[in-house]
Parts: C-alpha cells; sequence; structure tokens
C-alpha cells in the first residue's frame, strides 16, 4: 500500500484525469469533506492536502509520495526526491506590475508576493535589493492600492493582471505539477515507485 498526498483545488480534476490515463487509479479521487481516501483496489491511499502542504507530508513520510506544482517545491526547498514533470496545472510565476508605471529612481523597490524565497532568489540573482512583503493571496491588490511597486505570482490565463491594470514584466519560471517522493520510501518501496513511475510516463504520452 502506498500513499499518496494530491493538492486539493485546481489541479485535482487534471490529477485524477492523469492518475486515470496512466492506469493508477480506476475512479477519481472525489474532493469533498474526507481528506484520507482508501483505493484498496488500486493498493492506494490518497490524502487530499493544501498544495503549499504536500511537500511537508511528504518530507516527514506520512505520505510516500505527492503531486504539486514546481511553485511549491521551489518555495519550499527540499527533503524528498523530484521525479517527474507531471505536465498538468500549467502556468507561470512572474514579476507584474502597473502598466507603463515608471518607478522614483533611488526608492528601495517594494515586491508583495505569496513567494518570498523564490522572489528573494531571483533578485539575489539580479543583483538588485528589494523589499519582499508576503501576502497571502489577492497579491494583484498591493500595486493597486500603492501597497508595493510590483508583485511575483502566478500568471496563467493573465485575465487577473488585465482586469487590474497590470502587466507581466518578466517570467520567472515555468510551472507544471511533479512527482515528488520520501527519500527513505524510495529506496523502501523502489519497485512500487518505479511502477508508478512508468505508468505516468505512458499516461503522459498517450
Ligand atoms: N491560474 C493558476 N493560479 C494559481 N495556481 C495555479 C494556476 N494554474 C495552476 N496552478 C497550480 O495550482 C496550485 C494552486 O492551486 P489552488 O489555487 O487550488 O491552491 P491554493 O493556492 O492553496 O488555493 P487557495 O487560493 O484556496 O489558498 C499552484 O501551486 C500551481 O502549481
Ligand atoms: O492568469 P489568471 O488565469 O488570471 O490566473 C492567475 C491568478 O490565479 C491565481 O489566483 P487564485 O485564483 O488562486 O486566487 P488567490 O489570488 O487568492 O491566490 C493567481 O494568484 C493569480 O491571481
Amino acid at each position: 500500500m502506498l500513499t499518496l498526498a494530491v493538492s486539493k483545488g485546481r489541479i485535482l480534476d487534471e490529477t485524477n484525469e492523469l492518475l486515470i490515463k496512466a492506469g493508477i487509479i480506476k475512479e477519481p479521487v472525489i474532493e469533498g469533506r474526507k481528506l484520507v481516501i482508501e483505493k484498496p483496489e488500486d493498493n492506494l491511499r490518497f490524502i487530499l492536502a493544501k498544495p503549499k502542504d504536500v511537500p511537508t507530508y511528504v518530507q516527514y513520510g506520512v505520505a510516500d509520495a505527492g503531486i504539486v506544482g514546481k511553485d511549491v517545491l521551489h518555495e519550499k526547498g527540499k527533503g524528498y526526491y523530484e521525479l517527474t514533470d507531471l505536465k498538468i496545472g500549467l502556468c507561470r510565476l512572474s514579476l507584474c506590475g502597473i502598466k507603463d508605471k515608471k518607478n522614483n529612481q533611488g526608492e528601495m523597490i517594494r515586491i508583495a508576493t505569496s513567494y518570498p524565497n523564490v522572489t528573494a532568489d531571483y533578485f539575489r540573482t539580479k543583483g538588485q535589493q528589494v523589499e519582499i512583503i508576503y501576502l497571502n493571496g489577492s497579491v494583484e491588490l498591493a500595486p493597486l492600492l500603492g501597497l508595493s511597486d510590483y508583485i511575483v505570482d502566478i500568471v496563467s490565463t493573465g485575465t487577473t493582471l488585465r482586469e487590474n491594470g497590470l502587466e507581466e514584466l518578466e517570467k520567472i519560471e515555468d510551472i507544471t505539477c511533479r512527482l515528488i517522493v520520501n527519500q527513505a520510501t524510495y529506496h523502501l518501496k523502489n519497485k512500487f515507485i518505479d511502477e508508478i513511475v512508468e505508468k505516468l510516463e505512458r499516461g503522459l504520452s498517450q
């Protein structure tokens, strides 16, 4: 039996589609109030977790493996093996700001984001000092209200930016979901993990 932590919310439908296509499960994992879902017929148990918590469950070994976006992994660091790019949950992390706005020279730039580590890495690489303001969501509000000069956030269709008079200035990275595996599980249940990876890769190429 393998325990798989999957992300609740917007990527669950695509996750189900891929797991079914790969022949790993027969019926979808349904998001309701039940958070642990047993699928003895597939020799699997699913944990429905908040995306940002998936790496924690895997790192501590209460889940053997997990499916979660690269944005979360980049932000939360290591402690697990990242095995497969699942090519679902496609979006990008970008630096965005108010259309055509110029900043005052010489002032420290403020960036609002839910991704403070990714943002800090990005500006460190550029050699630019910035002030990072953490927000949980609706980050696009920050430049509109004068809380920040820019934001670093997920862009998918670009609708949220457009509807708020913002523009994408620089893409930081493309995001897709990854299969991550607990390090001990990887060694102890190697055959099962290899089988899952093989099935996923076959599912992806269909
Ligand atoms: N347009 C998008 N906006 C946000 N996340 C997206 C988008 N497209 C794909 N994703 C992926 O989905 C994940 C976020 O899923 P979701 O929005 O359900 O979680 P959340 O941010 O925890 O939600 P909530 O807003 O309820 O706190 C991201 O980590 C990212 O990998
Ligand atoms: O380019 P788009 O297709 O408009 O998608 C991007 C938006 O979607 C996400 O927000 P979400 O809906 O998760 O809400 P949040 O702002 O509360 O995180 C993200 O943070 C952007 O705001």
